[in-house]
């Protein structure tokens, strides 16, 4: 499948950016029974490459990525940032450092520019404006033209304004790039040229990018690295091609379509 940047071999030693340890998460049910979402979830993100989750729906990959930037926290295991246990971290402080793009990017009432300057004000820093060399920057990083910087944020395309947001996160530095499926609210060339997109800046910037989606074609096309995760568990992990031709365990091969091996019932 084409991509602008060529997929490199993975070294999982090498600038380790998040390490997530023993992750597991346990919720009460109102009947007062415990669930397990996450369970022992072991797993690496790391500069200069993009790390994805994928699985089926319900397996836990939003409950996963909400830990990363502290919009949960788990029951237990550690989160490691850059060596740092981000449960020590102040929540708006890490989210200085971890930016996050959703399946449907929230536009607040203005222009794109205003989009953009809005975590600053929020944070009481002075905003970039349409002339600033990092604004710039981000702009083409996101692809976005210029001339879209006076348009009413909420009036641009759905694709447009995943960009806006993806530009929003750039904006602020972090060291690394949380997307929760990011593509799926978009038709299949729209999905395309933002999956292109992902690969070009996490080149570019050297940007640890952890992706979670239930899309195989995005999760092969950009991955470098993949785990599959089912009913809360890491089944199975490596590089795509490895796990998408030769997938070894029985729940990734069902979830490829592909027949399951004699003698595993
Ligand atoms: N706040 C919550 N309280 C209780 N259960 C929850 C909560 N959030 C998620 N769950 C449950 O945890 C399980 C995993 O959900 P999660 O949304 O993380 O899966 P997912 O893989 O992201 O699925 P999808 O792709 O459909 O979003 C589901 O069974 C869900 O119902």
């Amino acid at each position: 499948m084409a991509t602008a940047i060529p997929l490199k071999r993975t070294d999982r030693r090498a600038n380790v950016m998040l390490r997530l340890e023993g992750i597991g998460i346990v919720r009460r049910e109102t009947d007062g029974t415990e669930r397990r979402i996450l369970d022992d979830v072991h797993c690496y993100a790391h500069s200069a490459q993009i790390t994805t989750i994928v699985g089926p729906s319900g397996g836990g990959k939003s409950s996963l990525i909400r830990l990363i930037n502290r919009l949960d926290d788990p029951t237990s295991g550690t989160i490691r940032l850059n060596g740092t246990d981000i449960s020590q971290l102040d929540p708006l402080e890490l989210r200085g450092q971890v930016a996050m793009a959703q399946q449907k990017p929230f536009m607040f009432e203005g222009t794109v520019l205003d989009n953009l300057q809005r975590p600053f004000n929020y944070r009481k820093q002075t905003p970039p404006q349409a002339d600033t060399p990092d604004l710039l920057h981000s702009l083409e990083l996101a692809r976005i033209p210029v001339t879209l910087l006076k348009r009413d944020a909420r009036t641009l395309s759905l694709g447009e304004q995943q960009r806006v947001a993806l530009c929003r996160a750039l904006l602020t530095k972090p060291v690394l790039l949380l997307l929760d499926e990011p593509t799926s609210a978009l038709d299949r060339p729209t999905a395309d040229h933002l999956a292109t997109t992902f690969r070009e800046i996490c080149h570019r910037e050297r940007l640890a990018i952890m992706l979670v989606t239930h899309d195989l074609r995005l999760a092969e096309q950009v991955s470098d690295y993949l785990y599959y995760l089912e009913e809360g568990r890491i089944r199975e992990e490596g590089e795509p091609a490895e796990l998408f031709s030769t997938p070894r365990s029985e729940e990734l091969r069902r979830f490829l379509g592909k027949p399951e091996r004699e003698g595993s019932h």
